[in-house]
């Protein structure tokens, strides 16, 4: 493995992010000796902007305008500017004086690793993850530029990751700041992730940290990972995530005359399985609408894309009925599905063999963990982190909703497959679900208060004892 000195001034971060070595490759430590002149010049950059926001304490201006300035960072994909994002991160992270490493399991794709040490080395660490990626953005489609960061007269920040997940990246910054400025001191050591490639299935992010000898010697007891937002004012967390699947199911058959009835053409068979997949979705979907279960508690499935017809370079031929035709679904299972019985039903009812179809299922990421369980997180008194973060939140003053399977899926699966607990946790109340959205947004108060509950929450985590 090689070891390289950061060089954090302005225009370095294409040069060094361009050295590839044998991978992991670190790419700096400021432990190992991070040249002092080149952070001074970024830090002089970044923290003579003092922002001056009416209403808000000149910290707090800072605060939000360094929020800002990490939404501008254009980290959608395809092409997401990881360098950029890990440039500026590691200059926070100088300024708050935490240890900083750089590593690359994939070449392109940074990991940022923070640390603060604690006092009792014997004790397990705590671990805070963010990724660094977006979604894209449809510019067309916004009332503000996606990546502005434009700030309205109400204080709703508009941005592409304001939401997912850029608010708890700089929260989680920004409460380490205060915590600094207290003089707190933590008995466990703590750790902040930014991890590359979260929103296209974290195959070169998270999964390969978490297979890593760097994620093994941080022996992190817990972690923090993204949630969502609360239309109410109880804040929402999530105890485990969905597990996609994507299935793509091919159908052939005989093809012929567009004006002939005839049986088994390949269309005919895969109306056939869209009928039986129709059936399905509707059953679970009228759990959902009869409130019966949240959205999260069955197995949604949704065609993505679908592929047929004899088409030209004018089109398709109107006339033909086609030999092939394909359409791929996305599947999202709660993590104690029996998944041999959806396996069953996929090749008896909606992809038989005997009517001409083949199918291809791939499993994204794992269902299980080390020990052979679900990717379930204890939220009860078996699991004193659920304790001390539950007590935490309400000490900030907050209320918390029942624990919620997530909907979706988050690189939180691979740190519960290492057995690791693991919570899906962003501070947002009396805020709209909008990530993945067009006008994605956050208020400013609601990203302060972040900030407030996270202090309490990460000094709580750090101090608590008890627990290996
Ligand atoms: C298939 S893993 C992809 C992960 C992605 N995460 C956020 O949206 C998701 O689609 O849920
Ligand atoms: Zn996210
Ligand atoms: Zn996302």
């Amino acid at each position: 493995m090689q070891t390289w000195f950061c060089d954090l001034s302005p225009n370095s971060s294409k040069s060094f992010f361009g050295v590839m070595g044998r991978r992991p490759v670190v790419f700096s430590s400021q432990r190992s000796g991070m040249s002092v002149s080149a952070v001074s010049q970024s830090l002089i950059l970044l923290l003579s902007a003092s922002a001056v926001i009416a209403g808000f304490s000149p910290e707090e201006g800072d605060q939000v305008n360094r929020f800002q300035q990490y939404l501008r960072i254009r980290t959608a994909h395809p092409n997401p500017d990881y360098a950029g994002a890990v440039s500026f991160l590691s200059v926070q992270a100088v300024s708050i004086g935490l240890q900083t490493l750089t590593l690359e399991f994939s070449p392109g794709k940074p990991l940022l690793l923070l640390s603060w040490h604690g006092s009792d080395p014997s004790l397990s660490s705590i671990l805070l993850n963010s990724h660094l990626d977006s979604v894209p953005a449809e510019p067309s489609r916004w009332i503000h530029p996606p990546f502005s960061a434009y700030r309205d007269a109400d204080g709703r920040i508009f941005a592409r990751g304001a939401q997912d997940d850029k608010c708890i990246a700089i929260q989680y910054l920004e409460a380490l700041r205060n915590l600094k400025a207290r003089r707190f001191s933590p008995l466990r050591s703590i750790h902040l992730s930014f991890v590359p490639d979260e929103e296209i299935g974290g195959a070169d992010g998270n999964e390969k940290f978490v297979a890593s000898g760097h994620f093994r010697d941080l022996k992190v007891g817990f972690v923090l990972d993204e949630g969502q937002a609360s239309l109410t004012e109880e804040f929402r967390v999530f105890y485990a995530d969905r597990l996609p699947w994507s299935l793509i199911v091919n159908a052939a058959g005989a093809p012929g005359h567009g004006s002939k009835m005839y049986d088994g053409s390949a269309m005919e068979n895969l109306m056939e399985c869209m009928e039986a997949v129709a059936r399905f979705r509707d059953s679970q979907f009228d759990l959902v609408k009869a409130g019966v279960r949240a959205g999260s508690e069955v197995i949604s499935l949704n065609p993505v894309y679908m592929r047929a017809g004899t088409s030209t370079s004018k089109g398709f031929v109107m006339n033909m009925q086609p030999s092939e035709a394909e359409v791929g679904f996305d599947l999202r299972l709660p993590p104690a599905e029996d998944l041999d019985v959806l396996r069953k039903r996929i090749e008896e009812e909606w992809a038989p063999t005997s009517r001409n179809m083949t199918h291809q299922l791939i499993q994204k990421g794992p269902n299980r963990d080390i020990a052979g369980l679900p990717l379930v997180t204890p939220t009860n008194a078996s699991n004193p982190w659920w304790t001390v973060f539950e007590q935490a939140i309400s000490a900030s003053g907050g209320k918390l909703r029942k624990p919620e399977i997530l909907s979706s899926t988050t690189d939180a699966r691979f740190m519960r497959q290492m057995g690791i607990p693991t919570l899906g946790f962003s501070p947002m109340t009396d805020t709209p679900i909008l990530l993945h959205d067009d006008n994605e947004f956050l208020k400013d108060t609601t990203f302060l208060n972040g900030i407030k509950v996270y202090e309490n929450v990460i000094s709580s985590l750090s101090s608590f004892r008890t627990a290996t």
